[in-house]
């Protein structure tokens, strides 16, 4: 049986009078990459924010690694802490900072770890991420959108993370440079034994990298299960979603899961 690296149950969360979640559960299993689709506003981020413990839930229990972030002292949380990496969706990189020194940022917290030792640790994750090596010195304001998510992968994958929480990773990008980030997020599962939890509205990256997906819909996981899985629901948006024209689209032409290596985009 394989091992949930995050476990959701019974979660409530509200804004004031407005509840985003109502008695949701969900895993994500060690060594998958699990696909958040719904409609706008159903919670999809949110629900990422509240796992890695930047909101907090009304009610139920998240536990991420077997531990209840909520429940630890200020040290193990940030022990705890260390064993993921976020990718929020426009990199939210310090515009201050070259990228180098962005993905420098959390390097910064482990202990006995020179300058030198840091700033080569970074420049591997920049390489791992796909950027050429003179990406190091530039700021984010000379990035394309494309650079810049993968430099806030780089900077996500910097602690060596066990699970790596991606938000619409290939929002904003164009179809080449979509289709390298999946292939990508696939090539460092598989490289790093990764669990990746990824919020998309992207059919595609359904398609070519998720192994399962999860379905949010009136303020719960209405469904997970593969494309498949997907394909067979009756529910008047996951029918619509799964069936519509940009399904079938992705369908035909879509980034499969068996296309060959490509390049960075
Ligand atoms: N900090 C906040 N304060 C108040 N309401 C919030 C806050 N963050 C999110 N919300 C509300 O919670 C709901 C869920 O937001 P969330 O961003 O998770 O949706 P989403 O599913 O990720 O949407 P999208 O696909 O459009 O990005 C929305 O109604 C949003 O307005």
């Amino acid at each position: 049986m394989s091992e949930n690296v995050v476990e959701v149950r019974g979660l409530v969360t509200r804004f004031g009078s407005h509840t985003v979640h109502d008695g949701l559960d969900l895993d994500l299993k060690r060594g998958e990459i699990l696909g958040v689709v719904g409609g706008s506003g159903t919670g999809k981020s949110v629900l990422l924010r509240t796992i890695v413990g930047l909101l907090k839930p009304a009610a139920g229990q998240v536990r991420v690694l077997g531990q209840d972030i909520e429940t630890l002292s200020p040290p193990a949380r940030e022990a705890l802490e260390r064993r993921w990496g976020v990718m929020f969706q426009d990199g939210a990189l310090f515009s201050a900072l070259n990228v180098r020194e962005n993905v420098e940022a959390p390097l910064r917290a482990v202990p006995d770890l020179g300058p030198e030792q840091r700033r080569a640790l970074a420049e591997l994750k920049v390489s791992m991420a796909g950027l050429p090596w003179n990406a190091n010195d530039k700021m984010p304001s000379d990035l394309s959108g494309g650079m810049r998510k993968r430099a806030g992968l780089a900077r996500a994958l910097a602690l060596d993370p066990e699970i790596l929480f991606l938000d619409e990773p290939t929002a904003g990008l164009d179809p080449i440079g979509a289709d390298a980030f999946d292939r990508l997020i696939v090539e460092l599962r598989d490289a790093l034994d990764l669990s990746v939890f990824l919020v998309t509205h992207d059919l595609d990256t359904l398609h070519a990298c998720c192994d399962r997906i999860a379905v949010l819909a009136e303020r719960k996981v209405l469904a997970t299960g593969t494309m498949a899985d997907m394909l067979k629901i009756d529910h008047p948006w996951v029918h619509e979603y799964f069936h519509g024209p940009r399904a079938r689209a992705a369908l035909t032409t879509g980034r499969s899961k068996e296309s060959p290596d490509g390049n960075q985009g």
